[in-house]
This record gives C-alpha cells, sequence and structure tokens, in this order.
C-alpha cells in the first residue's frame, strides 16, 4: 500500500488520525470521528487551531465553553453544503450526534490570531464550478484565505464519475512567494455509490533521466485519506460513481498559489 494512502477504519469511532508526526510533516492534520446518536467526540486545541466539519449528520456542538446548538443538515456529502465551526487554539469543543455523524477535525498551528470560535453556515459558503467538459468539478469553500484563521484552509470538491479534478495537475510544495505557496494538503475521499473506486497520483517533476523523487498512483476507496507532501496530486472519477473529496491544506503562509505542471498547461487553453 502506498505510504501516502491513510485507510480510515470502517467502523465507528474515531477512525482516522493524521498528525504532522504520522505524515512526516509539520502543518496539517486530519481527523475524522463516525459517531452513532448520542455519542461525542470532544478535544482541546492546544497550541493549534481546528476546522470542524459536520460532513454528514446533526450534532450539538459547543466550542471555547459556547453552546452553539444543533448544527449540521445534509446526510450525504454529495449534497448541498456542509456546516463547520472554526475553534482557535488554547480552547475546547465537543460535538455530540443527533443522528448518524461524520465529523472532520481539521488542524493546523495556532499563530496567536485571538480569533473567537464562530459557526460556519452553509449559507456562508462560497461554490465555484471550475473546468470545462470532463474537467468540470464543483468546489465549496469553506474556510478559504479570505476568511479569518491562523493558518487552515479547508476546501470540498465533487468530481462528477468520469470527470478529473485538482487538473491540469498543480503543486504547491515551494515557499516561494508570489510565483508559489508551501502547503501540505490531506484528501478525506468519499464515493457515490460507496463500493467505486477513483484515482489519484501524487509525484514530482522528473529529472533529465526521467526520475521522479516521488511517483504514487493510488487507487482511491470510500473513505480513504491521502497526504501530498509535495508535488502534482490531480484525481480522476470513474464513470459512475462521483468523487467527494475534503481537502485541507496549511503551510507557513495562509495562502494557494500553485504551479501548473508545464507539459500540461496547455489544458488550461483548450
Ligand atoms: O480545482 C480543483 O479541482 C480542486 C483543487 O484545487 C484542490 O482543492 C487542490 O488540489 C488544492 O490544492
Amino acid at each position: 500500500m502506498s505510504k501516502l494512502l491513510v485507510k480510515a477504519d470502517k467502523g465507528h469511532g474515531h477512525v482516522a488520525h493524521v498528525t504532522p508526526q504520522s505524515a512526516g510533516w509539520t502543518y496539517v492534520g486530519f481527523d475524522l470521528h463516525r459517531l452513532r446518536p448520542g455519542e461525542t467526540a470532544a478535544g482541546k486545541t492546544g497550541d493549534r487551531e481546528v476546522c470542524l466539519v459536520f460532513v454528514t449528520g446533526k450534532g450539538k456542538a459547543s466550542a471555547s465553553g459556547k453552546d452553539l446548538g444543533l448544527l449540521g443538515a445534509r446526510m450525504s456529502p454529495f449534497e448541498g453544503k456542509p456546516w463547520s465551526v472554526y475553534v482557535p487554539q488554547g480552547s475546547d469543543w465537543s460535538v455530540t450526534a443527533d443522528t448518524e455523524l461524520e465529523l472532520a477535525v481539521c488542524s493546523a498551528p495556532g499563530l496567536g490570531g485571538g480569533l473567537p470560535a464562530r459557526v460556519i453556515s452553509p449559507d456562508d459558503l462560497g461554490q465555484e464550478v471550475r473546468g470545462k467538459g470532463t474537467n468540470t468539478r464543483y468546489v465549496t469553500n469553506i474556510l478559504p484565505e479570505g476568511k479569518p484563521a491562523d493558518s487552515l484552509l479547508v476546501v470540498e470538491v465533487i468530481t462528477p464519475g468520469g470527470h478529473t479534478s485538482s487538473y491540469p495537475p498543480h503543486k504547491h510544495d515551494q515557499d516561494n512567494l508570489p510565483a508559489e505557496s508551501y502547503l501540505e494538503e490531506t484528501y478525506y475521499h468519499r464515493l457515490n455509490p460507496p463500493q467505486g473506486f477513483a484515482f489519484q497520483r501524487v509525484y514530482t517533476d522528473a529529472d533529465r533521466n526521467g526520475v521522479r523523487d516521488l511517483d504514487e498512483a493510488i487507487a482511491i476507496e470510500d473513505g480513504d485519506v491521502v497526504l501530498v507532501p509535495k508535488g502534482y496530486h490531480p484525481c480522476a472519477a470513474c464513470h459512475g460513481y462521483d468523487l467527494y473529496y475534503l481537502n485541507v491544506m496549511a503551510g507557513p503562509k495562509r495562502t494557494w498559489k500553485f504551479h501548473n505542471a508545464t507539459e500540461h498547461e496547455w489544458l488550461m487553453k483548450a
């Protein structure tokens, strides 16, 4: 199995746990909780900030000692927009499931920004359609760089069956602004219907002998997490199976400046 693939446990509870230590990087953390009604997930943010994303289901949330009420609405990630909660560093949070609940905990270093905890409702989220033809995909910005946070960037994308996304291939692995930013990234993948599969390639540029530092072609199944420490990271969804993913990105500067693979850039104009 690829070292970039983390298989979420198929059961309930705390089913995926990616830390900077386990991923071998510096910034991004990702956890997933699958809760039955009445079950609770809770945490302390410490020196990190967190964005809780209600991927599916409803739950009663609190953060920074405040009761935030019952959040969540959609019962499938392939419908509508999610509810989310921003929780700053030095704080605590808790969510008690009201229905079956899939809760993603996206985290990155806090930088002492002094931001308050806040609910991010579906109405706050911008959506965009990117690409053309079989590269069309649907993007929902949960915590984009225009919205307050210290380091976190969070976005979800639906790629219809037979389409590609994060394509033409792009990368963001150089701290070289304004041309490119360094951002680590996780992909949390879901498939509809769930028995499907999709593909993600994570790869770096070839040297003059055609050798790449990193070149992993990963078969993605429902519930998989893919780590993107560097390189290009395009996805392809197979006919009949829509692909959802939730991206968490963070790095030394909170901006998404990517570099398209030069040999594929012609696709932008096609
Ligand atoms: O445009 C897309 O298909 C989504 C990607 O931009 C995805 O969010 C990503 O690769 C971020 O680096």
